[in-house]
């Protein structure tokens, strides 16, 4: 049965995201409600620049003062979607003060200091829902949080940066070096003017966090998550990769250990075998491969960013949240009973591809197959093209830990026969 008082909502920023979220709670009014079971309505949006002309939305709702708005009192559901620490994080928690359920698509906010929120709605019954904080429109933290809830996740392994996927198969597939790439993904609007987070994996590692979390059921924060970014990737590596049958993602991977005892979480760029589904993400799409005892392999695939697809997931959960507020009940809360530690990642184990710059004479070889074997780092594969004296030497390993592949290019460096260690580049997704 419909009721017919409203549930309120306070939308927080008016960007690409909340543009689109105000657009279509205006167009699917008649089917949210029904959905809901009430109609929801949108009774304040706060922005920074009120002059500005928004298609769609009352003028009288609008407010540069989102503090008043969130304690206004008489709000059912505030929509974060500011972005950035401050002052999202204190509008949020006020929020919670006053009684409203909070939705955020605020991934840098909830991978520093989501325990912190998720305790604040939990004292006052309240929901803190952001799907949309991870991997954009594509159906994955809820998923994890209830699909997945019987059974126990080994690893998270995904493309969830969609400007470091088009960067990235743009070098693919056109051979262009890593600036011409970002220049273009600038033009089209992919990349964003100044564009650190992405290309630096902050944006990436905030996700990886999030999605660790959830996962195995502890509490990961963003300076749990080793990070590398993509700018040193090169046109080279790429070659190098292809002759392998490999190409280079920038990947989030949240992985149990083997003892079952410790995780670890990491973004880096990577080879993955181009028979690997995440090979075949192309643009900027996002892709993210859950592995778990009982499902086997789950892959979550497509729109990882974007107004109206991020909208959809900030929808949802508003969706949610507000059926939650009719039948009084709350969803599920942090989950991190498990506790486990978060490991550093020299207790990763994976294959590396190293690529080394050294002097063509007699023994060279031998001396660098010593060093590795001296680490326990056991070999593969190995390539070398000599020219005048010099030659470079593509060494693939076996799998080993972090800790032992850095011990070895460290020995590698003092020798004096290797003039350089030109890149050292995970495989993953075998
Ligand atoms: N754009 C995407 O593709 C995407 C995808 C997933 C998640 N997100 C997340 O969604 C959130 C919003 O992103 P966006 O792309 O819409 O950003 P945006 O910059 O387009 O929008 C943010 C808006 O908030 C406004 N704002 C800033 N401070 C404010 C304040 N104190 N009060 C009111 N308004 C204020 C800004 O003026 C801006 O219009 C971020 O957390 C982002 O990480 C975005
Ligand atoms: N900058 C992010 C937006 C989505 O979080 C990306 O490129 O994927
Ligand atoms: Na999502």
């Amino acid at each position: 049965m419909m009721r017919t008082r409203p549930l309120k909502v306070a939308l927080l920023g008016c960007g690409v995201v909340g543009s689109e979220v105000a657009r279509i709670m205006t167009t699917h009014a008649d089917d949210l409600a029904a959905r809901i079971g009430a109609p929801v309505e949108l009774a304040g949006v706060a922005v920074r620049r009120p002059s500005k002309v928004r298609e769609g939305i009352d003028p009288s709702l609008v407010t540069t003062d989102a503090t008043a708005l969130v304690k206004r009192g008489d709000i059912d559901v505030v929509v974060e979607v500011i972005g950035g620490i401050e002052p999202a994080r204190s509008l949020i928690t006020t929020a919670f003060e006053h009684g409203a359920s909070v939705v955020s698509a605020n991934k840098a906010l909830l991978a520093q200091d989501g325990a912190a929120l998720h305790a604040a709605a939990e004292e006052r019954g309240r929901d803190l829902y952001y799907e949309a904080a991870v991997a954009g429109a594509i159906p994955l933290i809820r998923p994890l949080r209830e699909s997945l809830a019987g059974d126990k996740v080994n690893r998270v392994l995904g493309i969830v940066n969609g400007t470091t996927n088009f960067i990235l198969d743009k070098m693919d597939s056109t051979g262009a070096g890593y600036q011409e790439a970002l220049d273009e993904a600038t033009a089209l609007g992919y990349a964003e003017a100044d564009p650190t987070a992405d290309v630096e994996g902050f944006d990436a590692a905030a996700k990886a966090a999030i999605l660790a979390g959830i996962a195995f059921h502890s509490r990961v924060r963003l300076d749990d998550v080793y990070r590398e970014g993509m700018t040193e990737v090169t046109a080279a590596d790429f070659r190098s990769a292809k002759e392998m049958g490999c190409t280079i993602k920038l990947l989030a991977i949240c992985e149990r250990a083997e003892d079952g005892g410790s995780i670890t979480a990491r973004v880096h760029p990577a080879m993955i075998p181009l028979t690997h589904p995440l090979a075949s993400v192309r643009g900027a799409y996002n892709a993210v491969f859950v592995e778990s005892d009982a499902s086997g392999q789950l892959m979550f695939y497509g729109p990882g960013a974007g107004g109206s697809p991020t909208a959809s997931a900030v929808l949802g959960d508003l969706v949610a949240v507000c059926r939650n507020r009719l039948s009084g009940a709350t969803g599920p809360g942090e989950s991190a009973y498990a506790a486990l530690p978060v490991s550093g990642m020299g207790e990763v184990v994976t294959r590396y591809h190293i690529s080394l710059d050294v002097a063509d004479k007699p023994g060279v070889l031998a001396q660098v197959a010593t060093v590795f074997a001296e680490h326990g780092v056991s070999i593969d594969t190995v390539r070398q093209q000599g020219k005048d004296g010099e030659a470079s030497l593509v060494v693939v390993t076996h799998r080993a830990s972090d800790a032992s592949l850095s011990g070895t290019v460290e020995s590698l460096r003092k020798l004096d026969t290797v003039r350089g260690v030109a890149s050292i580049m995970r495989v993953e997704g075998e």
